[in-house]
């Protein structure tokens, strides 16, 4: 597709008829063996690459146009990752695709060589969500095409000129019979999900979601979800309050809070909640000394649909405004807002926010608040924690979350080698770098069975003999090394560990008690040699 700056055209939706041909020519790619073959898949991602290289401008003007993202948010979150997405899977692909070994086979079955081999599922379906377009969206794309799949992107029509730009880089970059890009709303994703897919990854919100798992489910196809949900902050008294208001600012600034990892509210002591506001103001006032309307780094909310459901759970709240506060409907503009409340059952708290609007919560022992979290939301996306080592570990030990950051907003979203996933109603699967490869591969057992092994095999063989059974079962039947109480019993096999391990139970201890020992078979030898003992 020829695009020109300043000339992002109407998202165009697909005619029906022509996404049921363009899957019926992906099946037939898959089915032809073209996407098992490694170097293809490499260089489609060689050329996915270059053509975010290449489209930067555009991809910059889109996003601007969508929700008036800002350029250097538009490299920090979309485009560089991209690029590094790419480039980690040409990297590795030999590696990732190579058979996996098993490490705790035991020794009698290693000559049936048992490996594990990531295979292409076939045909993926990605229905993305609108906020991120591009680093969502691509990085499912580049996990599909390095396990071997076709694939069809369906992205939010919320982003219609990131729709398009998306649509020019498939077209541009990517075999036509192996990847395409459908474009629509509601009508042409219910069409896209009557055909039969490998596995579908959804981004978007928990309704939406369980639309697609149940529509999944009568084709029994297996889903990725990345879902939402309320995603918790903890401040103790420990923290270092100005860092803990600057980062969690962060991640609520950065496109304008519309980051399905960002903070819904945020736990504070009572005791220092007074200075936390106030850490908060004055690193607002240090991101945007001319207020956000202003400010050139802000983006906008992506429509009023949004804006109103914003603005109905700032206005509906019991709290009061200690941040922010101003809205403009003209260009869909929401002041960072933030609100202390006292009640888990404000608008601010039940309310998933995905945007720059966000609750304080009081609280006044540990316990309190982790009890205040798991009843809001008990499986949420993200949690981050700022207090002493003790009460970060407490936090994590009993609040679970798809991923957890300490002292910071979502780092741990931000380093690709590590999966990105939810838990319980914020998602199933998870995904980025290597684990998107593994989220689109099928781990395919392989065992060969030397014909020599039939003798050792006889037993399973019939006419069956409770003889051989017997045999078999003193020569390779592992033995607990437990009791009925379910304690370990002290066997030979523990005795003589104890033995070689001088009683220790970790290597930096058995150093520790071989050294002493050594120092002490060196003292009585002096001693001998010396005294003449
Ligand atoms: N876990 C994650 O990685 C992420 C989760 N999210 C979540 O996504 C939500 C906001 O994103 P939205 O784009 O507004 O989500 P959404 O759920 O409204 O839409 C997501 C996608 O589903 C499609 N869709 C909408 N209704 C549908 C239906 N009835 N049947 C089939 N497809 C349908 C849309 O066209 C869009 O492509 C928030 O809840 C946020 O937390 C957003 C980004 C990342
Ligand atoms: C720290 C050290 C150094 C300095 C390092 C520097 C200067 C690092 C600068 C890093 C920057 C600009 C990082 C910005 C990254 C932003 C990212 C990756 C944003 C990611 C957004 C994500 C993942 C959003 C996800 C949203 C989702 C899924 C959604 O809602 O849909 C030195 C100086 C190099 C020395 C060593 C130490």
């Amino acid at each position: 597709m020829a695009l020109k700056i300043g000339a992002i055209p109407e998202l165009q939706p697909t005619a029906l008829d022509e996404i049921t041909a363009r899957y019926n020519t992906l099946r037939a790619t898959f089915k032809s063996g073209r996407t098992k073959d490694v170097e293809y898949r490499k260089q489609q991602l060689r050329r996915l690459y270059w053509s975010f290289v290449d489209n930067t401008e555009l991809i910059e003007l889109c996003l601007s146009q969508d929700m008036r993202k800002s350029k250097f948010e538009s490299h920090i979150s979309e485009i560089d990752w991209c690029k590094q997405e790419c480039l980690d899977a040409v990297q590795h692909l030999d590696k990732w695709v190579r058979d996996e070994t098993i490490d705790n086979m035991p020794l009698q079955f290693w000559p049936m060589k048992p490996r594990i081999r990531n295979e292409p599922l076939g045909t993926i379906l990605n229905i993305g969500a609108y906020n991120f377009p591009f680093q969502t969206n691509v990085t499912a794309l580049v996990g599909a095409i390095a396990a071997g799949n076709t694939f069809v992107l369906k992205p939010s029509e919320l982003s219609p000129a990131s729709c398009m730009v998306l649509q020019k880089i498939f077209d541009d970059a990517l075999d036509p019979e192996s990847y395409v890009c459908v474009q629509g709303g509601l009508e042409q994703t219910k069409h896209v999900l009557e055909h039969k897919f490998d596995k579908i990854a959804f981004t978007g919100g928990r309704r939406t979601g369980t639309i697609i798992a149940k529509k999944a489910a009568e084709t029994l196809t297996p889903v990725l979800l990345e879902l939402g949900g309320q995603n918790p902050a903890f401040v103790t008294r420990n923290a270092d309050l100005k860092l803990a208001a600057r980062r969690l600012l962060w991640q609520k600034v950065l496109n304008a809070g519309q980051v399905c990892l960002s903070h819904n509210y945020v736990l504070i002591e009572r005791c220092v909640q007074n200075k936390f506001i106030d850490e908060l103001n004055k690193q607002y006032k240090e991101f945007m000394p001319e207020g956000a309307k202003a400010s050139p780094d802000y983006s906008r909310v992506v429509n009023k649909t949004h804006y109103e459901r914003l603005k109905k759970m700032v206005d509906n709240s019991k709290g009061k405004i200690v941040m922010g506060g101003s809205m403009d409907e003209s260009d869909f503009f929401i002041e960072p807002t933030v609100v202390l409340v006292d009640d888990v059952n404000d608008s601010m708290v039940v309310e998933e926010s995905f945007g720059p609007v966000w609750s304080i919560l009081p609280y006044d022992t540990l316990d309190e608040a982790i009890n205040m979290a798991n009843e809001i939301d008990p499986t949420p996306l993200a949690l981050f924690t700022f207090g002493s080592d003790k009460e970060n570990e407490k936090v994590l030990k009993n609040v679970t979350s798809g991923g957890a950051t300490i002292n910071d907003g979502f780092f741990h979203a931000m380093l690709n080698p590590l999966p990105l996933g939810g838990i319980g109603t914020s998602g199933m699967g998870n995904y980025h770098g290597y684990f998107s490869f593994k989220t689109f591969s099928h781990q395919r057992s392989i065992a060969k069975v030397p014909g020599w092994a039939d003798k050792l095999l006889r037993v399973r063989y019939m006419p069956y003999s409770w003889g051989d059974l017997k045999r078999h079962h003193r020569m390779a039947a592992p033995k607990p090394n437990f009791d009925r109480n379910g304690n370990l019993t002290k066997g030979l096999r523990y005795w003589l560990t104890m033995l070689l391990s001088l009683g220790s139970k970790s290597a930096a201890g058995f150093v520790f008690r071989l050294g002493v020992v050594l120092a002490m078979a060196v003292t009585l030898r002096l001693k001998r040699d010396f005294l003449g003992l």
